[in-house]
């Protein structure tokens, strides 16, 4: 049998622009796994009880035992700076749980970031959980000081709450290494929006031991 002739102006089988995309793989193809599951998530949060909700659970298994049999997920290794990077739970593009903020240097020795949260991290009604805020301020200071040459642990994060901090709206989320004596970093952060200083933290954080690091 023959194949038939396309029509002028036609794409072909053979047509290179009609090959499938080649399937994504590493570090690309698990943000976008990380993508829409945290869409998933933020429509579970948003959802009425569906009648077919059984049904649909069972759909999201059958899809995350197709995931988990691929073989291409490796476990996260927080040793291997790459999978710190991809898989952490506040900047990491291949982790669900992240927002994910984006941070870069701010140019004058800290850092930034800037994120939208959504209803999955709301605490109080229309806002931000506190422990997110929390998380992120952690996070977004263990950065900071990385940046400027120091890996190292959270002592202890002094977190001051000053307004509530709204769902839905862009913050920037800011961190700066501010001391060092020793092994001892003081850092320090903010959370703020277009109406200001949200939230703020200071941090005593221990460069990890050097037989550890
Ligand atoms: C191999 C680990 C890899 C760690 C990765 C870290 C960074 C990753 C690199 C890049 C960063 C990029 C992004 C940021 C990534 C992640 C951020 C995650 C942040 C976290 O989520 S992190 C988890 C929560 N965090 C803990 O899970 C810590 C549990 N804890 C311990 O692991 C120890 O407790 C430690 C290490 C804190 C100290 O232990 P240690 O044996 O190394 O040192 P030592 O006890 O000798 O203290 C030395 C001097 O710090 C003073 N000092 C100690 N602790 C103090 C405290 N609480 N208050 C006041 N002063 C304190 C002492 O008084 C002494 O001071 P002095 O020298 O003046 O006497």
């Amino acid at each position: 049998m023959t194949e038939p002739v396309p029509a002028e102006g036609e794409a072909s089988p053979a047509d290179p622009h009609l090959a499938p995309e080649p399937a994504p793989t590493g570090a690309e193809g698990i943000a976008q796994l990380a993508a829409a599951a945290r869409r998933v998530v933020d429509t579970v949060v948003h959802a009425d009880p569906p009648a077919d909700a059984a049904l649909l659970a069972a759909k999201l298994h059958a899809i995350a035992d197709e995931i988990a049999g691929s073989g291409r997920i490796s476990p996260p290794r927080w040793d291997n700076p790459e999978h710190n990077r991809d898989h952490n739970p506040v900047t990491g593009a291949a982790n669900p749980l992240a927002p994910p903020l984006t941070v870069s240097a701010d140019g004058t020795g800290g850092v930034v970031g800037t994120a939208t949260l959504g209803f999955p991290y709301q605490g109080p009604p229309g806002h931000v959980h506190g422990g997110i805020s929390a998380l992120l301020l952690d996070h977004v200071l263990g950065i900071a000081n990385a940046a400027a040459g120091h890996r190292a642990m959270t002592a202890w994060l002094r977190v001051s709450y000053h307004r509530p901090l709204p769902l839905l709206t862009e913050c920037t989320v800011r961190g700066k290494r501010v001391s060092s004596e020793g092994r001892k970093i003081r850092a320090t952060g903010t959370i703020s929006t277009g109406h200001g200083t949200h939230v703020s933290a200071e941090g005593l954080f221990v460069a990890v031991r050097p037989d550890l690091a």
